[in-house]
């Protein structure tokens, strides 16, 4: 097996995992700009494999759902050699079952965002990627293992809705959304998914659901002050689940991302644009 590198993408409330040893501050320039920060590179106690860490907001939570550069960091991830990412994020409940506080083990994405660049296939180069499965099976069965000894709720498997944000929803958006049977809510996993997929990354999210968003008449409806209390009470659990990950790290090489592109590129060699083919050197190599 090839050497195992997690990526670990922190959403609210995570700006650093307390755990990472000989860490080195890796600043990466991509052909998309910069990622949200420097990315921590380090490693686990007693563990062989390298993690990597970043911040989806930056440090201090600079950047919203809709600035952050997701291409930036997914291309840097993959640039320093990640083949895991978990994906830490907040959401709010649109089920009673799931109660602030708990985990979900996300496996479905609804993408509502509007304003965001999803594709790292715009100009001069075409590719279609499968996305019926948008998140690794075998990684999300790890993130279940590794969580197992936590004391907290776990759900396997559930739907996200990405909101464009940076607003909550109103209650007339949630109860739709909830009637299309999605089970949470937030606002950053896509594109990210979308573009780990491009880039046969095996993805899975690990949800902190910190709210009932707003469908319950009988619920208080989501509030930062809400978030923030939640997130301060369960991060900690997200940190200790990702540190046992990242002492067990799956073989991935079956996983859906692992050959996305394979067959998903549909210009042809000769009609690639030069430009496209510079671009995408730190994902195709020599096969643009
Ligand atoms: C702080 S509440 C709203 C904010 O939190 C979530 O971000 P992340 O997925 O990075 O944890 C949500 O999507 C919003 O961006
Ligand atoms: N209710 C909610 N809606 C969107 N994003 C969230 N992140 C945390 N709670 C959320």
């Amino acid at each position: 097996m090839k050497a195992q590198t997690l990526a670990i993408i922190g959403g609210s409330g995570l700006y650093e995992m307390g755990w990472l040893e000989d860490i080195e501050e890796v600043s990466v320039a991509t052909p998309y700009g910069l990622p949200s920060d420097a990315i921590l590179r380090g490693r686990v106690r007693d563990g062989e494999a390298t993690v990597l860490f970043i911040p989806r907001h930056g440090r201090g939570h600079r950047f919203s759902p809709s600035t952050i550069n997701y291409r930036a960091n997914i291309c840097a991830l993959k640039m320093l050699g990640a083949t895991h990412v978990l994906s830490v994020s907040a959401v709010g409940s649109l089920r009673e079952e799931i109660a602030p506080g708990s985990l979900v083990i996300v496996d479905q994405f609804v993408d509502l965002t509007k304003r965001r660049t999803s594709t790292f296939f715009d100009e001069g180069i075409v590719a279609h990627v499968a996305f019926a499965d948008p998140t690794c099976p075998i990684l999300a069965d790890a993130v279940q293992q590794a969580a197992q000894s936590s004391s907290v709720q776990v759900h396997k498997g559930g739907t996200y809705v990405c909101i464009e944000g940076p607003q909550f929803s109103s209650r007339a958006e949630s109860q739709i959304y909830r009637g299309w049977g999605a089970h949470v809510i937030g606002m950053t996993n896509m594109p990210e998914a979308k573009l780990a997929r491009e880039a046969e990354l095996p993805y899975v999210t690990l949800a902190l659901v910190t709210d009932y968003d707003c469908w319950s008449a009988d619920k208080e409806a989501v509030s930062m002050e809400a978030v923030v209390e939640v997130l301060n009470r369960t991060v900690g659990h997200a940190r200790e689940i990702a540190r046992a990950l990242a002492h067990t790290l799956p073989d991935v090489s079956t996983s859906p991302a692992q050959h996305a592109l394979k067959r998903a590129i549909i210009t042809t060699a000769p009609a690639t644009g030069p430009d496209a083919r510079a671009r995408l050197e730190w994902l195709l190599g020599r096969r643009a």
